[in-house]
């Protein structure tokens, strides 16, 4: 990595000589405060309950010598050199690509309520197998491929981001399939992040308690489309938002529908089944028909595995090779994923266990819709709500709970600084007081309970939590994994 003098950071920033440090050079650029020192250069970015030019005496106190501020603000310091700049995110990418480089080549954006990390993880699987050197930022990880570190957000901040991205070009990573959050759009995390391509899944209730409403969260997923560098839009007909994303997709993009069943998208498919490992269906894309075997479960991951298909389908040069990649995808972890049972004793009636992330009401629908296609016994159905999230989807995903599947055994989620209790009563407030279903606050329990009342021809879905490994109560992770749960009611059987 490259120092960055005082100079060029001047000449970056587009000002002229103020101050006396022409010989001085930085070995770092933060936007927290606190990771800075003398030797790091501070860019003052706005922020939801805070903005960083708020931390500029704590800045001062560390040893900072210099910070980039917005213009507009009129800052002063008695101790900092102030840089006034128009847009000091801008500068800091200049200094960051100056310093450690380039991002990759090939950047696909994914933003949707559901289906992000699915696509994305299927992105980076397709696109590895046709050639690239891919890396991910995302729920799953962030990094090249075989060598993902866990990932703190869905979208990373505007500077880690930034960061990821050239690091991953350093280390030989030519595309990088990223989740694009709602929040991130929003908050302007992926400012200057030179995407080609922006996918779009879908669109259903969450994270209403942070954009109030339906309309103010669709806009924020659309501004994903308007992004200068956009050049491909990759859209899922199924979804009527769709159109409304493509609205601001501009002329010299090219747009691209997938779905389902639909023909008049792009791709699509017919002919689908659903088999007890995977999905069978004729692919119909641009040069004609190919017969798949899709070893994913769920309707939806068809959409998803088009989606992916989709977005590498112009520059990829060798069409066979990609849609051959379909029938080796892995399936996402945590994502309608068996619990596998060899590790037991064999000779049990043992019911099938699927864990799955389904956290939304649309989510659990299509997943215990999903379900039901690929098994003809009684689906049971283990979930929670999230505490601290959007309280108006707890009675929604109950109900849809109740409506398609056959039994349904409600517990906790991550209740977060939330009291479990109370956020059962949210859900269970909702519901007519016929509605039947089993209450059991510690998910511990509700797993065994729900898995040891099953016969071996049910199905019971773990949904909720599906990759994650700790169950967050009050503020602290405690170690919890729903596939190591699933094994223990298993063993039971
Ligand atoms: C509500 C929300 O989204 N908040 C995000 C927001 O925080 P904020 O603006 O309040 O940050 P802040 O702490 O006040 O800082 C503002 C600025 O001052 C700087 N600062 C701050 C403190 C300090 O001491 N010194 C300092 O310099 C910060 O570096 C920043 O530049 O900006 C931060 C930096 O980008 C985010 O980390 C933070 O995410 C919080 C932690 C969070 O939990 N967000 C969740 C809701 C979220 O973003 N989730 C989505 C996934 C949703 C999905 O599943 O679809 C995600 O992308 O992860
Ligand atoms: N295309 C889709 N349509 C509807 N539901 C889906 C789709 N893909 C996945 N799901 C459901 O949503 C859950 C979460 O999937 P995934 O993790 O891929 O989404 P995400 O958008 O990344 O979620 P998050 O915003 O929490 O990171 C899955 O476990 C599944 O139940
Ligand atoms: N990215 C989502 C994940 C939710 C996962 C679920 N297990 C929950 O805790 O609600 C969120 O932060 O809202
Ligand atoms: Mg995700």
């Amino acid at each position: 990595m490259e120092n960055l003098t005082h100079a060029q950071l001047l000449s970056f920033s587009a000002v002229k000589q103020v101050g006396s440090r022409t010989d001085c050079f930085y070995t770092h650029l933060e936007t927290d405060s606190r990771k800075i020192d003398a030797s790091g250069v501070f860019f003052a970015l706005p922020g939801v309950t805070s903005h960083g030019w708020d931390y500029l005496d704590k800045v001062a106190s560390l040893g900072g010598r210099v910070a980039v501020v917005p213009r507009h603000l009129n800052l002063s310091h008695p101790v900092l050199e102030l840089i006034h700049v128009e847009e000091p995110a801008s500068v800091l990418i200049k200094c960051l690509y100056y310093m450690v480089g380039l991002p990759p080549k090939h950047l696909v954006a994914v933003t949707g309520t559901n289906g992000k990390s699915s696509i994305c993880f299927y992105l980076t699987q397709m696109a590895q197998a046709t050639g690239f050197v891919s890396g991910l930022i995302g729920t799953f990880g962030v990094g090249p491929l075989d060598q993902l570190q866990e990932a703190k957000q869905t979208t990373p901040d505007l500077l880690s981001m930034h960061q990821l991205l050239s690091k991953m070009a350093g280390q030989g990573v030519d595309f990088v399939a990223f989740e694009a959050s709602s929040h991130a759009l929003d908050q302007g995390r992926l400012y200057g992040v030179p995407f080609q391509t922006a996918v779009f899944s879908n669109l259903s209730r969450d994270h209403l308690d942070y954009h109030g409403t339906m309309e103010a969260y669709a806009l924020a997923k659309r501004r994903l489309f308007s992004f200068p560098t956009v050049e491909q839009a990759v859209l899922c007909l199924d979804d009527p938002q769709a159109f409304f994303m493509a609205e601001v997709v501009r002329d010299k993009a090219n747009t691209l529908y997938y779905s389902e069943s639909n023909e008049k998208a792009d791709f699509y498919v017919t002919d689908l089944q659903f088999h007890s490992a995977g999905c069978e269906f004729t692919l119909c894309h641009p040069q004609g028909k190919t017969s798949v075997i899709l070893p994913l479960l769920g309707r939806f991951n068809v959409q998803n595995a088009l989606a992916a298909l989709a977005s590498l389908w112009s520059f990829s040069t060798n069409k066979a090779l990609l849609i051959s990649a379909l029938k080796e995808l892995k399936g996402a972890p945590g994502r309608m994923e068996k619990v596998s049972a060899e590790s037991l004793s064999s000779a049990s009636n043992r019911p099938t266990v699927v864990v799955d992330y389904a956290h939304t009401p649309d989510a659990l629908k299509v997943a215990l819709e999903a379900l039901k296609e690929h098994s003809s016994g009684r689906v049971i159905c283990v979930f929670g709500c999230g505490g601290d999230r959007d309280r108006g989807k707890r009675p929604i995903m109950l109900s849809t709970a109740l409506q398609y599947a056959d039994d349904v055994w409600l517990t906790s989620d991550n209740p977060r600084t939330e009291d479990p209790e109370r956020i059962i009563r949210d859900a269970v407030e909702g519901v007519s007081e016929h509605a039947f279903f089993q209450v059991e606050v510690d998910r511990r329990v509700a797993i065994v309970r729900a898995i040891t009342s099953a016969s071996d021809q049910d199905i019971v879905l773990i949904a909720g939590k599906g990759h994650e490994t700790y169950q967050d109560i009050q503020g602290v992770k405690h170690h919890f994994d729903d596939k190591e749960e699933a094994l223990r009611g298993l063993a039971l059987c």
